[in-house]
């Protein structure tokens, strides 16, 4: 019998699966069953709460795509996975605990039961570590998409983002270039594509074309990435807020050296129980 939490941060939905005394045994079938919005329950990512593997760390977390495949951080969904812990009562509120993401470990503080702030570790611009193929590092890279060059950031937030400046695209549509992008062959892994427009050193507007989920209505690792590429470019302050179109998470980050926080909603939707097999 699988029992389950549907959860939110921002409109990016989550199916949250209790893994704490009984093993993750999804298959990629079957996590594409409960994706499905209409046979299934429905999510943008699948989350399995599970015992830590790393001792310095509370819990870990699994995250899978729609499509089953897995991805190595979720900005929303650890989030959730905070408030779902505190409902539980495995975490407490104003408590600073790191839990294990498969990317690795991240800390997690409750501000209140449906707001939370992440320290995200620091951004990985190194193209290996993206993967992105470059022959060296830089703040901009040109693609070819389709045939012409598009500029792009690449970082990694313990999963691989593409962040492109909306004013650099002249007539080109993001509905083509963001399914373009997440699966460009200079992206090993594939990437999760971010169009943002910068209103000023404080404030920006994001959506994200996701890597195995398609377009979802907030990105958390998404903000991260957009953040981290603008600010390391000089064009924003230490804090900004990002307005996806699920709604705001606010981000901070001094710069290189330092690690990323972000801070947002988590909501609970309802508990069910999988009857569809
Ligand atoms: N929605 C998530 C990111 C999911 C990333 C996933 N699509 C990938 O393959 O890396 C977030 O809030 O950060």
């Amino acid at each position: 019998m699988l029992r389950f939490s549907k959860m939110h941060g921002l409109g990016n939905d989550f199916v949250v699966l209790d893994c704490r005394t009984t093993p993750f045994t999804l298959d990629v079938a079957r996590i594409r069953a409960v994706a499905n919005r209409r046979t299934g329950v429905g999510f943008d990512q699948l989350l399995s709460v599970e015992p830590a593997r790393d001792p310095s760390c509370a819990f870990y977390y699994g995250i899978w795509n729609t499509d089953g495949s897995p991805s190595g951080q979720c900005g929303n969904g650890v989030r959730c996975v905070a408030a779902w812990l505190h409902r539980a009562g495995a975490l407490a509120l104003g408590e600073a605990v790191r839990l294990e993401s498969p990317s690795g470990p991240v800390t997690v503080r409750l501000l209140t039961p449906h707001e939370v702030t992440v320290d995200m570790g620091e951004p990985a611009f190194a193209p290996a570590r993206v993967p992105f193929a470059a022959e060296a590092e830089t703040d901009r890279y040109l693609i070819d998409v389709d045939g012409s060059a598009l500029e792009i950031g690449a970082v990694s937030m313990g999963n691989p983002h593409a962040v492109v400046m909306a004013d650099t695209l002249a007539d080109r549509l993001p509905e083509r270039l963001g399914p373009a992008l997440s699966t460009h062959p200079r992206f090993a892994e594939g990437a999760n594509t971010g169009f943002v427009r910068r209103f000023d050193r404080g404030h920006l507007a994001l959506r994200v074309h996701e890597r195995g989920a398609g377009w979802t209505q907030a990105c958390g690792t998404g903000a991260c990435a957009a953040m981290a590429v603008l600010r390391r470019r000089g064009e924003v302050d230490e804090q900004v807020q990002v307005d996806l179109p699920g709604g705001a998470l606010r981000i901070a980050w001094p710069g290189p050296g330092h690690t990323l926080w972000m801070t947002g909603p988590a909501a609970f939707v309802f508990d069910g129980t999988w009857l569809a097999d």
